[in-house]
């Protein structure tokens, strides 16, 4: 046993394959060092599990690699003399990594087995399932059978998880919140179960949104998010249509966006790069957007907005779950016409809605506003241009590009054959109304907000 009361519980040398390594806990990280050398640092995010038994310590970690980390699970051994001192350290390396949380969460987990290039259910079995089973979770999986599977069973299971686990893309999600909607005790079940995104689908919004830019198609830092995250208010909007009701988290479009996301379904084994292909098609055929809108605006200032953005960022307000009055809708302004011809518009809750496109720059969560761009026609280079610099944000600097906070719109298409996409997903091309309701969902997250890097005009559009 090392001496002192202190480094009795944070330090311990065990033998791993023949040889002596000494573990430590130093406030940010447990470290693993051989022969005097450092082997490996994890972060306490990254620690799953510490356990001792007898004379054996075993621990499971998540190894960070940009875009693949991976777990890492050994047994150790120590002397008999050290029995006491491993319980101890593990005991306190458990503590380090559950600060924020319980350990063992219960997952009730949805494995969409077609969604992005169809390899959701070998990598739920491989590389889901083994991170879950190391946390020690309890897990409940169905890997859906059909379209809309998802939505049937959430919308009559038992609430009893502390967390929705979701292997695929945003539509599933969209099916998720649908199923949880429509129940008669909605409120408490969106309030109730925080969703959890693990990236397998195509453009992987959500978890680009919350887990960044590089770790957002990472599968093994999504599931340390659905094991340790912190639930994080998301505000719905819901969209009317004649016969339906349906709730939105993510994003509604019409016109060129809205095309580049539909027309390429058949291009789902190309991954996310099926949409560039799709915006590179329908820049050449630069089609009208065949609607007319009315918004209620709340600011269209696209300097005071980022301005306020900023202010907003800078003062760390975070959206965690919080009480107050959900789900009211906000204040009412006037509705405003919009008669300007335009290519398509795209309306959001979240920055990213793919990782080369932060479409919502301006987005935070839970502010009881939608962010909706409206672009106006214009010629093909000039959206060629925007390209360079929309993983940033930087496309709402295109001067005919209008960017609006509003609280609520309605579309009214002129055809009956446009794509209408809600979370991506084809919805009838009849007239709708959208309008947000704050914080009705909670997802989980590691940061209490959306990762993103926008940083303000660039000179390109200055
Ligand atoms: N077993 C299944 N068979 C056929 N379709 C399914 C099944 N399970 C789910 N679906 C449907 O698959 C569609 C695509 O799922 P999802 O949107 O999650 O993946 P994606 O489109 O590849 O990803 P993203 O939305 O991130 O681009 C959804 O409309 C969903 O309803």
């Amino acid at each position: 046993m090392d001496s002192g009361d202190s480094e009795m519980v944070s330090r311990l040398t065990v033998t791993l394959a023949g040889s002596p390594v000494i573990l430590s806990a130093s406030p940010s990280a447990l470290v693993v060092e051989q022969n005097g050398k450092l082997k490996a640092k994890y972060t306490w995010w990254n620690v799953l599990w510490a356990e001792s038994y007898e004379t054996r310590v075993t621990l499971s970690l998540i190894e960070y690699h940009k875009e693949a980390s991976k777990l890492v699970s050994f047994t150790a051994t120590v002397s008999e003399a050290e029995r006491a001192a491993a319980l101890l350290f593990t005991q306190y390396v458990m503590e380090n990594a559950y600060k924020d949380t319980k350990p063992r969460r219960r997952l009730r987990i949805f494995v969409n087995p077609v969604g992005g290039k169809g390899k959701g259910t070998s990598i739920y079995l491989e590389r889901v399932k083994p991170i879950f089973e190391a946390a020690h979770c309890g897990i409940d999986t169905t890997i859906t059978e059909r379209a809309h599977h998802a939505l049937e069973v959430t919308r009559d299971m038992p609430l009893n998880a502390d967390c929705i686990v979701v292997l695929s893309g945003d539509g599933l999600l969209h099916e998720v919140i649908n199923g949880l909607a429509e129940r008669p005790d909605a409120e408490e079940a969106l309030a109730t179960m925080p969703l959890a995104p693990i990236p397998t689908g195509s453009a992987n919004g959500t978890c680009v949104n919350l887990l960044g830019k590089i770790d957002g198609f990472d599968v093994a830092m999504a599931c340390v998010n659905a094991i340790k995250g912190r639930p994080m208010k998301l505000d719905l909007c819901l969209v009317t249509q004649k016969s339906s009701r349906t709730w939105s988290f993510m994003s509604q479009a019409m016109g060129l966006m809205a095309d580049v996301d539909l027309g390429t379904e058949h291009l789902r084994w190309m991954g996310d790069a099926r949409f560039m292909v799709g915006f590179l098609r329908e820049l050449w055929a630069l089609k009208r957007c065949p609607v007319t809108m009315e918004i209620k605006v709340v600011a269209e200032d696209k300097e005071q907005m980022v301005q306020q953005w900023k202010s907003t960022r800078s003062s760390g307000e975070r959206t965690r779950a919080t009480n107050g009055v959900l789900g009211k809708p906000p204040s009412t302004s006037e509705w405003v016409t919009l008669d300007k011809p335009i290519l398509y518009f795209y309306a959001g809750k979240m920055p990213y809605v793919a990782r080369d496109l932060m479409q919502f720059p301006l987005s935070v969560p839970g502010d009881g506003t939608i962010d909706l761009a409206i672009q106006e026609v214009t010629s093909r280079w000039t959206l060629l241009k925007a390209i360079d610099g929309a993983d940033r944000g930087q496309q709402i600097y295109i001067p005919s590009q209008r960017y609006y906070k509003v609280e609520a719109y309605r579309v009214t298409p002129l055809v009956d054959d446009a794509n209408v996409s809600i979370d991506g997903e084809k919805y009838p091309c009849e007239p709708f109304e959208v309008q947000v309701r704050k914080g009705m969902a909670n997802i989980m997250s590691p940061s209490g907000s959306f990762v993103t890097d926008f940083s303000g005009i660039n000179e390109k559009w200055k």
